[in-house]
């Protein structure tokens, strides 16, 4: 075994991407614990952890193959490298339990979407102990009830960390899932925000996201909702990287495309599983609180301080706010009802 295969992984809050890249680091030998909550560890000690891609590179790991646990005490003592996966509302929590449970020397990767993420964690753990990264493609957790645990990577994409001299990036890229490092890491974070801006407004179509992008009517929102964001970022004088090697401005110039051209335009972004929905589509299935404070809220902020308007943007973090508390799942509006009075 090599040193790199030697060192503890623990995946903080193994949930979609948790279990995927855990899952991914594990099948290439190394040394992983997925902290996770008691009914998905039950599920994965008694059928493994099924785990799949677009290209079909699917993977069956029997359990005795990585370490689960519920405990964060146990989970996080030992640990050198902690890959931090929950939502965005508990990297608070989580952070607090790396500060407690953690050894002094263990560095935290955010693999987390928003902007927020890595400074909640350097307030508890010291800013020299947290890397930023950035995790392009969507994990669905797609099957039946009572099928075994898979996690489906539906869409495609290198996984972005932030430049460091400690080898990071050969420890987490292994077969079938390359990483990359990035100078630039809070650009293209915020790159990556303004793509997520569409999680709202997938949550509340309910579509999958190859569908919702077929119907002009919803394409015509994105691009209203993403230009809001690229004004309000310009107008802060904040930075944003192209996203997939896509500059948001043509994206949502691309956007506006009548349905044929937009397929033509769009392939290699539409090429992406038939079923695939936003994070947020999944926390509203499940009655769960959902990222929007992390995504619009954010471009709300800065449009309070810049001044800039952001009708869309306040609109669908209302209507999520709703559908939250309703606890019925995504409420499956058409487009026109989410513009509504605008
Ligand atoms: N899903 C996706 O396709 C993508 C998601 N992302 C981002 O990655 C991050 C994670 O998303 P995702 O994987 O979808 O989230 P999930 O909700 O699927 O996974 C997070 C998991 O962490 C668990 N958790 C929270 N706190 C603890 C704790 N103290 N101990 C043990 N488990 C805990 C949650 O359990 P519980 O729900 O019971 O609290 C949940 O199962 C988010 O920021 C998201 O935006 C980025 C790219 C794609
Ligand atoms: C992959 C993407 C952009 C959209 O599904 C995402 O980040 C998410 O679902 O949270």
């Amino acid at each position: 075994m090599t040193e790199t295969n030697d060192l503890p992984i623990t995946v903080a809050g193994a949930g979609s991407v948790g279990c995927y890249v855990g899952a991914r680091l594990a099948a290439a030998g190394r040394n992983v614990t997925l902290l996770t909550r008691p009914a998905l560890a039950a599920e994965i000690s008694r059928h493994g952890l099924h785990c799949s891609d677009l290209e079909g590179h699917d993977i069956d790991l029997s359990p005795d193959r990585l370490t689960l646990s519920t405990a964060p005490s146990e989970a996080l003592a030992g640990a050198k490298l902690i890959l931090v996966a929950v939502k965005s509302h508990d990297t608070e929590a989580m952070a607090a339990l790396i500060a407690e449970h953690a050894g002094d020397d263990a560095v935290a990767v955010s693999l987390q979407n928003g902007v927020s993420n890595a400074g909640i964690l350097r307030e508890h753990l010291g800013s020299e102990r947290v890397v930023d990264a950035m995790v392009p493609f969507n994990v669905v957790q797609n099957r039946p009830a009572d099928a075994p645990p898979r996690f489906h990577r539906a869409s495609g994409g290198v996984i972005q960390v932030e430049t460091t001299t400690t080898g990071l990036r050969s420890v987490l890229d292994v077969q079938h899932m390359p990483v990359a490092e990035r100078d630039d890491i809070e650009a293209v974070l915020w790159g990556k925000l303004l793509v997520n801006l569409n999680n709202g407004l997938n949550a509340l179509s309910g579509l999958p996201i190859v569908e919702q992008f077929g119907d002009r009517r919803w394409r015509a929102l994105v691009a209203r909702q993403l230009g809001e964001g690229l004004a309000v970022l310009n107008a802060a004088g904040i930075r944003y990287a192209p996203y997939e090697g896509v500059p948001q401005r043509v994206l949502a110039l691309a956007l506006r495309l009548p349905d044929a051209l937009f397929r033509v335009a769009a392939k290699r972004m539409l090429s992406m599983d038939k079923n695939a929905r936003s994070s947020m589509w999944e926390d509203l299935q499940a009655g769960r609180h959902t990222e929007i404070d992390y995504l619009q809220g954010e471009i709300i902020r800065l449009a309070d301080q810049v001044g800039h308007p952001t009708p869309l943007n306040r609109r669908v973090l209302a209507l999520v706010k709703e559908a939250e508390t309703a606890k019925k799942g995504s409420p499956g509006l058409p487009p026109e009802a989410v513009s509504g009075p605008l």
